[in-house]
């Protein structure tokens, strides 16, 4: 079978979202989404919110409380950020904030069709097939992107299983066939990737970019040296190394962290058949 997806990676505080139902699904969408991006924008649309989403929004919120603006910057979010879009005239049943700048607002009542005008992507994930039918219709005439979460062919985009390791995020697909494979493969990378190690050297990597100079062709050529004890890392665990604890990855930190302290001339490395030097 084919697998023509393609990933990106959205950035849900400058997009609003609109979330069709509140309950199990609902929860289990909006949980993921908010872990993965809690500056997002949300509005939900529901007759009424389970119980279980409406603990974690309170937490959220809780959390938001006490929250102080230097922890935000320092976090990376602070900053301007979107206001989150709102029905005119029209009583939100709750509103949520996020210790990161998000905002969730519930309406507690069913949906309109013209609901989807107010946003970028929406979600319909309630329990009727034909409320669902619905949402898609609106949503498509508007040409929003849209997730229909019990009809995967009406989706023009899936939810993934995601991990985190400070910058680097990864996003896991199945094409549909199998969620359940996608959260366990989440798992088995949540247990591979040390988060420290993998934050710490993707920080390192980034102070060494940052302090490059010369043409496009030269900086390429100083990251690949630089970063080349990654692949032989991974070469060995295929050569029968198995490192516990990704150990590997650790190693290869330790090796990467001198040369981010002071950038070094340019190396001459071999081309790689994966070598990015012709691609902007
Ligand atoms: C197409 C897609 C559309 C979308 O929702 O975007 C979709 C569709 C459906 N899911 C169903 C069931 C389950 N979904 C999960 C879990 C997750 N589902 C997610 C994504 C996706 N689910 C998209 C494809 C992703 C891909 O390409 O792989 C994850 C990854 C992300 C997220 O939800 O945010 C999240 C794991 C998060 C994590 O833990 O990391 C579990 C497991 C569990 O809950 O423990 C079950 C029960 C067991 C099972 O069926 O596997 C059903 C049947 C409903 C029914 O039978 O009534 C449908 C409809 C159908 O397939 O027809
Ligand atoms: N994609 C996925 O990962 C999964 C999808 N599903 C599918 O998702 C669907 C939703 O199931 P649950 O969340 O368990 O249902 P649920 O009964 O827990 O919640 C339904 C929600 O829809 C809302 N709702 C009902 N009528 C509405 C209307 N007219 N307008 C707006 N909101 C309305 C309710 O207020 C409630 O918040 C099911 O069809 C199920 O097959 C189920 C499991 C996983």
């Amino acid at each position: 079978m084919t697998n023509p997806l393609y990933p990106a990676f959205f950035r849900l505080d400058r997009l609003q979202l609109l979330v069709v139902g509140a309950g199990e699904v609902g929860e289990e969408k909006l949980s993921f989404i908010l872990k993965s991006s809690p500056n997002a924008r949300v509005v939900i649309v529901a007759p009424w919110m389970g119980e279980e989403l409406k603990a974690l929004l309170d937490k959220c919120n809780d959390a938001a409380r006490t929250q102080v603006q230097s922890e935000l910057d320092e976090a990376g979010f602070g900053g301007a950020t979107l206001e989150a879009a709102r029905f005119e005239a029209e009583p939100a049943a709750g509103e949520w904030r996020t210790v990161a700048g998000g905002t969730v607002i519930w309406y507690a009542r069913e949906f309109r069709s013209a609901d989807v005008t107010i946003a970028d992507l929406v979600v319909a994930a309630t329990n009727f097939k034909d409320i669902n039918l619905a949402v898609h219709a609106a949503a498509k005439a508007a040409r929003r992107l849209t997730n229909i979460a019990d009809t995967p062919s009406l989706c023009d985009f899936y939810l993934g299983s995601i991990v985190t390791r400070g910058p680097l995020k990864i996003a896991i697909s199945t094409n549909g066939q199998s969620p359940t494979f996608a959260k366990r493969f989440r798992q088995f990378l949540e247990a591979e990737l040390p988060e420290l190690e993998t934050t710490n050297l993707l920080d390192d990597l980034k102070i060494f970019r940052d302090r490059l100079t010369g043409d496009f062709k030269a900086k390429v050529r100083q990251l690949n040296a630089v970063t080349s004890s990654l692949l032989s890392s991974t070469a060995g665990e295929a050569a029968g190394c198995r490192c516990p604890e990704g150990e590997c990855l650790v190693e290869a930190a330790a090796n990467t962290a001198p040369a981010a302290a002071a950038p070094a001339e340019p190396a001459e490395v071999p081309e790689t058949p994966d070598s990015n030097e012709n691609k902007a």
